[in-house]
């Protein structure tokens, strides 16, 4: 389908696919309400020509067809603002439903890590209402351009060169459209400005910041910042509408000259008595109506011109959706040998630096996995590409020898499970926090016990004044709010939720606990992988910064630099001397 069509498609055809019903309805009493509007003059033609001929029937007649028209067009104008109204409504909730599902749609993290990405998500959320509002001003040009026509054609039956007055509607027209032009560039040249400023705002005005803000007196300096940031932002924007301001007045001008000069035109026919008093009237009436007509015109014009250009990041949206890779082979069911990686490396998209390099490692079916290494080493960006939110650049990651790559990236996400470092606090009922960790089973009871025990986490519901019921965080009047420990293991609860997974992820999900605390949980969690592997071959991998829980995995990786330089069990890491052994002795003499 052409750009043109798939424009038209959300102006138009999506408002009949949102509600059709309310389409329908809005579509025809708005035609019906031009269609009056612009016949009842004729009415008053009638009634003035009779009452010059003091024809009584023919001015009853005309006076009929006056107020009947009349009252019609007030009566189908109301009706049709409401339908309108009711339109833009359910567009509106429809569009929501689908962005939603499209953001949802694609399964990497591109989207939400790429600057450029981020900006058209960013420009597709401030142009959501506007595009709910796309059916409604498509049903408002249409009307426009009937009662255009109809004044057109009016016009030619007093005289015909007055038929092309609606022309006159071209300039103002033209320069509503450039004014539009040029505020859209100034907004899409300062929309990394605007979000900085507001990155900046959010720093400085909630509650997580505010202890580091105060504690380094950064206040002052955020603020001048993000001052700095919307000032610019402004400017630019100030800059853009003033100049469209300059263009629109120049359109209106030219349009007003037009105009001037057809009732100059009309006047002069009467004077010759080329025009009777009815045709005076008649188009007189119809210039005026003209002129709020093409003033209307240039308004759904150039709204219909905003909202087609706002759609392009609905259809940016849609393409980005379609061109992820959906389908594919089903997941293993089980794993028999392991996750293989062959020469991977990757590179975050949008920057050129590779942040992994020639990584070539066997990930033991049934085993358990400790990635370990410094700040920034890679071992998140690792976890990353094996739960299949990237690709990697090059090389391959197999299942059992099958590619990821060719594996539905669905079916693969159902088959793992984590619990990420920067967890998220999730503020609902406390056993929905730890449910939607396996939704087919959101309020499984005992699902959800199996699962906190599992996360040594029973006794942080158990604390709760309702238990699994208990709302959670300040969301909710009265909400339980939690301690960082504590939402860690609600956290740890959720990725415990699914029974089957291929691969279970723990990124430094204890980083909030004491260091016995995560001791225990992890003999206590390792045991029960270990022997619930033996059924599916699963694999858990954890990140962590702790040798006492990494000594425990089956295997440790070290990685350094993008590389994996060190794997193998604890003794024979340490017998080796390397890395390894460095910063297990480092941490040890820290502890003596
Ligand atoms: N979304 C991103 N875009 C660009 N670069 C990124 C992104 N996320 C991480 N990086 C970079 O990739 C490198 C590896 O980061 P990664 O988070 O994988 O390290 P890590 O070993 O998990 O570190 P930590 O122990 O601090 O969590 C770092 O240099 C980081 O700056």
């Amino acid at each position: 389908m052409t750009k043109a069509r798939r424009t038209f498609r959300v102006l138009v055809a999506d408002g009949f696919r949102a509600a059709p019903r309310p389409m329908a309805a809005a579509a025809l009493t708005t035609l019906a309400t031009a269609l009056t509007q612009i016949t009842y003059p004729v009415g008053i033609r009638t009634m003035v020509d009779a009452l010059a001929r003091r024809d009584v029937s023919a001015e009853i007649a005309g006076t009929a067809t006056v107020a009947v028209l009349f009252t019609l067009s007030w009566t189908l104008m109301i009706v049709s603002a409401g339908r309108l109204t009711a339109l833009t409504d359910e567009v509106s909730v429809w569009l929501s439903a689908r962005i939603a599902a499209l953001v949802n749609a694609v399964p990497g993290l591109e989207h939400f890590e790429r600057p450029d990405y981020l900006t058209e998500l960013e420009r597709l959320e401030k142009r959501r209402p506007m595009l709910a509002s796309g059916p409604r001003q498509a049903l408002t040009l249409a009307s426009v351009v009937v009662r255009t026509a109809g004044i057109a054609v009016l016009l030619a039956t007093v005289y015909w060169p007055l038929a092309l007055l609606p022309l006159a509607g071209l300039p103002p027209y033209l320069a509503d459209k450039r004014s539009v032009a040029l505020r859209e560039r100034a907004d899409a040249a300062v929309a990394e400005k605007r979000r900085l400023a507001g990155e900046l705002f959010e720093l400085a005005a909630t509650a997580g910041p505010a202890k580091e803000l105060r504690t380094y007196g950064l206040g002052p300096e955020l603020r001048a910042r993000h001052d700095r940031l919307s000032a610019a932002a402004r400017r630019a924007t100030v800059r853009a509408a003033s100049a469209g301001a300059l263009w629109s007045a120049l359109g209106w001008f030219l349009y007003a000259a037009a105009f001037s000069g057809a009732i100059a035109l009309i006047a002069v026919r009467a004077a010759r008595g080329d025009a009777s008093a009815g045709q005076v009237v008649l188009a007189v009436s119809l210039l005026r109506r003209a002129q709020l007509t093409v003033s209307q015109a240039s308004n759904a014009i150039g709204q219909v011109v905003t909202t087609a250009s706002a759609a392009q990041s609905l259809l940016w949206l849609e393409d980005h959706a379609a061109a992820q890779r959906s389908g594919g082979a089903p997941a293993p069911d089980r794993l028999e040998n392991g996750i293989t990686l062959e020469d991977v490396a990757f590179a975050y998209p949008g920057t050129g630096a590779p942040v992994l390099r020639g990584v070539n490692l066997t990930l033991p079916a049934g085993g358990t996995v400790a990635l370990i290494g410094e700040n920034g080493a890679g071992k998140s960006t690792l976890v990353k590409l094996l739960t299949g939110m990237y690709p990697p650049t090059s090389g391959r990651i197999l299942l059992d020898g099958a590619d990821l790559a060719d594996v539905d990236p669905a079916r693969w996400r159902a088959r793992t499970s984590a619990a990420f470092q920067d967890f998220v606090p999730w503020h609902l009922r406390a056993g929905r926090a730890v449910g939607i960790g396996d939704l087919p089973r959101l309020d499984d009871e005992d699902a959800l016990r199996t699962a906190l025990d599992r996360a040594a986490a029973a006794s942080v519901v158990d604390e709760l004044p309702a238990g699994l019921d208990t709302p959670l965080g300040k969301s909710f009047h009265g909400g339980a709010d939690l301690s960082g420990g504590q939402w860690q293991k609600l956290a740890l609860g959720r990725a415990m939720m699914r029974d089957r997974p291929l691969l279970l992820v723990l990124d430094e999900p204890t980083a909030s606990l004491d260091a016995p605390t995560e001791d225990a949980l992890f003999r206590r969690y390792l045991d029960a992988a270990r022997r619930t592997a033996a059924g599916s071959g699963a694999i858990t991998i954890l990140v962590s910064h702790r040798f006492s829980t990494v000594r425990m995995a089956d295997l440790i990786v070290v990685v350094d630099g993008g590389r994996v330089v060190q794997a193998g069990d604890h003794a024979t890491l340490l017998a080796e001397g390397g890395l390894y052994a460095e910063l297990f002795e480092l941490q040890a003499r820290a502890y003596l």
